[in-house]
Formats: C-alpha cells, sequence, structure tokens
C-alpha cells in the first residue's frame, strides 16, 4: 500500500481566517465566565494554539489525550484516555477544542465522561466535521468547516502518526501497490 498526499480540502489562508472568526464568536460568548478550553490530544493541539492566540477573553488551558484510530482510516470504536486533565471541572465553564468530528464516537465519550465531572457549562468546538460518517449525534456549538467523506490529513491531523504538520488539511490517498 503507497500513500500520498490528495487534494487540498482546506487552504492555510482559509483555515487561519475562519479560526480567528471563531475565536471572536467565542470571546463574545464567554465573556466575564470562568472558561476552560480542553485540548484533545494530539490532534487538536495546532488548532487550539491558533485559537487561543487570537481569544481576547481571560481562559485556562488543560489537555486530555485520547486515541481510537490508531494506524487505520477508521475508528476502532474503543476511545483510550492516554492522558486525562491536570485539575477538576466543577464548576468551570468547559469548552472541548476538537481537530475533527468524524463518527461523533471520541467526542461522545468525552462528554459522557467529563458531564459527570459537574461543569457549570459544556460545550464543543470543532475545526473540522464530516457528517457523512457520523454515527452518533452530539451538539457542536462552534465548527469550522464541514468536509466530504475523505479521510483528512494535515494541521494536526493525522494518518499513523504522520502529515500532521501540514499547514493546510488535505485528503490522503491510499493506493494499493
Ligand atoms: O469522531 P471520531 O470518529 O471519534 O474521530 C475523531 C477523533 O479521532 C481522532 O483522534 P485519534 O484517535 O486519531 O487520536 P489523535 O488525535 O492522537 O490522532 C481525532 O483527532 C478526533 O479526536
Ligand atoms: O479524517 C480523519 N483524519 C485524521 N484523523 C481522523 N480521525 C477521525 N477522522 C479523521
Ligand atoms: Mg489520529
Amino acid at each position: 500500500m503507497s500513500e500520498e498526499i490528495g487534494e487540498i480540502l482546506v487552504q492555510a489562508d482559509d483555515l487561519q481566517h475562519r479560526i480567528r472568526a471563531m475565536a471572536e464568536e467565542i470571546a463574545r460568548d464567554y465573556e466575564g465566565k470562568d472558561l476552560l478550553l480542553i485540548g484533545v490530544l494530539k490532534g487538536a493541539f495546532l488548532f487550539l494554539a491558533d485559537l487561543m492566540r487570537h481569544l481576547d477573553v481571560g481562559c485556562e488551558v488543560d489537555f486530555m489525550a485520547v486515541a481510537s484510530y490508531g494506524s487505520s482510516t477508521e475508528s476502532s470504536g474503543v476511545v483510550r484516555i492516554l492522558k486525562d486533565l491536570d485539575a477538576p471541572l466543577e464548576g468551570r465553564h468547559v469548552l472541548i477544542v476538537e481537530d475533527i468530528v468524524d463518527s461523533g464516537l471520541t467526542l461522545q465519550y468525552l462528554m459522557r465522561t467529563l458531564k459527570g465531572r459537574g461543569p457549570a457549562s459544556l460545550e464543543v468546538c470543532a475545526l473540522l466535521t464530516k457528517p457523512s460518517r457520523r454515527t452518533v449525534e452530539l451538539p457542536v456549538r462552534y465548527t469550522g468547516f464541514e468536509i466530504p467523506d475523505k479521510f483528512a490529513i494535515g494541521y494536526g491531523l493525522d494518518y499513523a502518526e504522520r502529515y500532521r504538520n501540514l499547514p493546510y488539511v488535505a485528503a490522503l490517498v491510499l493506493t494499493d501497490d
């Protein structure tokens, strides 16, 4: 099997433009609130960094690492926590920051787990959404771009841990040799 970078799904400029607009909307909504951003590693690290840079409102950040894809383009269906949060969520206004909502299984797991910890509010901000692949419907308050049913790489998203460093989002092309 050989792999290559296929068509660009979201250009680097468009990513930055949209992320700035998302940050402005979030800042308006959370004015005067105790906002805690939760970055979902590894995929969300670039998006979170760019989003936070433009967020003109007091906030804190924490991280969780979860994985369910491994070296496949399909979810294993089993979401594992690799790193948990450092601090409790009780009474905090929590915003989960994700790179992509695909099947929705990761987010379902995170929402269930974090809701149980008593946050004052719990919302989701996802850079990408792939609605055609959704198996569980969940409310995503802030969404960057809707993408087609293609495995996306770049800007934090990986295939077998590679391609996270691309400044744009592209489709992965796998070919049988
Ligand atoms: O909606 P889903 O089908 O659950 O897919 C979305 C999740 O899958 C990816 O994580 P992955 O398990 O690849 O871990 P990674 O972020 O470390 O790459 C991605 O970063 C999301 O967290
Ligand atoms: O399209 C995708 N690309 C990379 N990682 C992912 N995790 C869920 N969907 C994807
Ligand atoms: Mg991955």
